[in-house]
Parts: structure tokens; C-alpha cells; sequence
């Protein structure tokens, strides 16, 4: 008689969120974390720049079951060009802790391209101990609505009439689309912002853009309960053939189409004043993001300021502790080339 198979160690499932700049990844993940019922979370925040703000949201939710030190930053650099250095390594401390999380959300940076990230779990240190559950692409339906991510009518014109030194991609479009190409659910978030008629035609663009057949499901603030975000049964780092991506043919791709700076400025007087100067440097240079905390003269609160293109929102999110500095800055993130002394003058003066 055979011996008994020893069953294989049950793998962490984990969740990859990923979604363009601003989409509401954080507030989704604030909502599932909300919802979570006790179950025992760790998240993997990255952002793009070295100022993490995600990360410093989540860590004030305070819930329980995923308590701070639960909660890793990557702030150093795109998760998808820093997996040896920076992923595989957290990952590894998440399952070491002594109260190992029974599933893992990993919040990616806006300008990250998904699928680099799937194929590291198919790594020997960590592919016998965790599978990705599911992909989760945040859309900002206003966004898309608005044709933030369509291709220039104009340069593929240009294209067409056989100019190679424009033969590139829209380097929005593309980063979009491979979040989509990648994702099992896709989640169309600010449908607030939406008509129905409008909420209709993101949809069509996204089944446009992804072939296989992938749920949409229509939210505002991210509001979707963690039972339907996690335990998707995905493994996806299986079925990476499924998941076509622009970057399929390099070796390596690099973020070289955006530019990512910090301004730092004093404690402000005027938080409505400022949110008015922020918005006409959004619209005069076309940033697509701008996020961070700011001082305000005798409030005891930090402000949380967040703007994505030139709609803008702010809130005291918490006191500040006494050991920090009070201090205002801000992470400014554009395509290639934006003005960065012309954006620090508007905000400066
Ligand atoms: N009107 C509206 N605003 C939303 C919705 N969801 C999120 N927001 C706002 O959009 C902004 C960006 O939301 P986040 O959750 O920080 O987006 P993100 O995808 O994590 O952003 P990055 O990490 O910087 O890429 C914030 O000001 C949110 O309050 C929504 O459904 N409707």
C-alpha cells in the first residue's frame, strides 16, 4: 500500500491591486480592510516616488486585524523593476511573522506594470508559499471618460503617414492597458462622477481592450466587500499567457516616461488658498498627480491633500504626533519633461 500523500502546505493567497494614478487603490483597500471580518491581512504598499503617503493612510486605518506592523512600504522604486531587492524580501518577513497573515494585499504604484509582478511569484524562494488569488485592476471611470488614456488622434495621424520619429506609444494608454490585460476583476470606481450613459461606455472600453472575459464591477470609494475581492482562486502566476502585456518582448521596460519630484513647503495659513494654487498648476502643466500631507497654522491635524489631474480633495486625516516634524510636502507626479521649476514657482509664490 502506498503511504499516505502528506498534503502540500496550503499557499498564502495574495491580491494584487493595481490600477493608474489616483483610480482609488488606497480607498479600496481601505474598504477591504474595513470589511475583512477579523481575517488576518498584510499589505505590500509601493509607490513610485520615496515619499510614501499610501502607506502612511493605510497604517492610520487602525484595524485590527491588520495592525501596523503588518503593513510594508516599498517606497524605493517601482515594485515591478525592484522584485530581488525589495518584493521577494517583504514578502518573506510577512510570512515569517509569528502571527503569519492569512492573506496578503499588495497595493502596486500607479505607474506599475502588473505582470512583471505575477511572474515573481513563479520564484523558487517563494513559489511553494504563495499564489496570487487574483488581479485587481482599480478604473478611474471619470478618467477614461474623459479620453485621459485614448490615443492622440493627432499623433497617429502622423504615425499613419509613415513619420517614424514618432513611433511610439502613448505612454498613459499603455500603462493602462496593461493593468487591465492583466487583471481578473476590474473594478470601475468614481462612478459617482458618472452619467449611466457614460458609466455604459467605460465599460465598453475596457472589454474592448481586454479579450478574455473579465468581470466589471461598478463602485464609488471603492466600496466593494472584501468577500468579493478576495478568494478569487486565480493563480495567476499559471496563466501568464492569458495576460498579454506592451513590455512582452523586452527584457527589461523602465518608468523613463514620467517624471516624479517632491515640493516641500512650510506650514500654510491658507489650506483653501493653497488647494486653489495646486489646481492651477494641475491645469497649467498637466499633472497627473499630486498627493501629501500639509501643515496648517494652529490645527493640531495634518492635512491630507490629494489631487488627481485637477480634481482635487483634502481632509484632516490625524493629529500630528509630537515627535514629527510639522512640515508640508508634496508628491508631484507628470508625463516626462514637466515643468518642475515652473510647478515649484506657482506653489512657492
Ligand atoms: N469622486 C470620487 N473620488 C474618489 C473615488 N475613489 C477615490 N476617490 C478620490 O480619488 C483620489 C485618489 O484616491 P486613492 O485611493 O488615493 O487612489 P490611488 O489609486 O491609491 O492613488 P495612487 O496610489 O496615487 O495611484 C482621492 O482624493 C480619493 O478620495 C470615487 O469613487 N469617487
Amino acid at each position: 500500500m502506498n503511504a499516505p500523500v502528506k498534503p502540500e502546505t496550503a499557499k498564502v493567497p495574495c491580491t494584487i491591486v493595481t490600477g493608474f494614478l489616483g483610480a482609488g487603490k488606497t480607498t479600496l483597500i481601505r474598504n477591504l480592510l474595513a470589511t475583512a471580518n477579523g481575517r488576518r491581512l498584510a499589505l505590500i504598499v509601493n509607490e513610485f516616488g520615496d515619499v510614501g503617503v499610501d502607506g502612511d493612510i493605510l497604517k492610520s486605518c487602525g484595524i485590527e486585524s491588520c495592525p501596523e506592523d503588518a503593513i510594508v512600504e516599498l517606497a524605493n522604486g517601482c515594485i515591478c523593476c525592484t522584485v530581488a531587492d525589495d518584493f521577494v524580501p517583504a514578502l518573506e518577513t510577512l510570512l515569517a511573522r509569528p502571527n503569519a497573515p492569512e492573506h496578503i494585499v499588495i497595493e502596486t504604484s500607479g505607474l506599475a506594470l502588473p505582470k512583471p509582478l505575477v511572474k515573481a511569484f513563479n520564484w523558487p524562494a517563494i513559489r511553494s508559499r504563495v499564489t496570487v488569488d487574483g488581479v485587481i485592476a482599480v478604473v478611474d471611470g471619470a478618467a477614461v471618460a474623459a479620453g485621459r488614456f485614448a490615443d492622440d488622434p493627432e499623433e497617429l495621424k502622423r504615425q499613419a503617414e509613415g513619420d517614424a520619429s514618432l513611433d511610439h506609444d502613448n505612454p498613459l494608454e499603455e500603462v493602462y492597458e496593461d493593468q487591465l490585460l492583466c487583471a481578473d476583476l476590474v473594478v470601475l470606481n468614481k462612478a459617482d462622477l458618472l452619467s449611466a450613459g457614460e458609466a455604459d461606455g467605460v465599460e465598453k472600453d475596457i472589454e474592448k481592450t481586454v479579450p478574455r472575459a473579465v468581470k466589471v464591477v461598478r463602485t464609488s470609494e471603492g466600496r466593494i466587500d472584501a468577500a468579493v475581492l478576495l478568494g478569487l482562486g486565480a493563480a495567476a502566476e499559471n496563466d501568464l499567457e492569458a495576460r498579454p502585456s506592451h513590455h512582452d518582448h523586452e527584457a527589461e521596460h523602465d518608468h523613463d516616461d514620467f517624471d516624479t519630484f517632491v515640493v516641500d513647503l512650510p506650514a500654510i495659513r491658507d489650506a483653501d488658498a493653497l488647494v486653489r494654487k495646486l489646481k492651477a498648476a494641475a491645469e497649467e502643466h498637466d499633472i497627473l498627480r499630486i498627493k501629501g500631507f500639509v501643515a496648517v497654522d494652529g490645527k493640531p491635524m495634518r492635512l491630507l491633500v490629494q489631487g488627481v489631474g485637477a480634481r482635487f480633495s483634502q481632509h484632516f486625516d490625524r493629529a500630528w504626533a509630537p515627535e514629527e516634524t510639522r512640515s508640508s510636502r508634496l508628491v508631484i507626479i507628470g508625463e516626462k519633461g514637466i515643468d518642475q521649476a515652473g510647478i515649484r514657482k506657482t506653489l512657492e509664490g
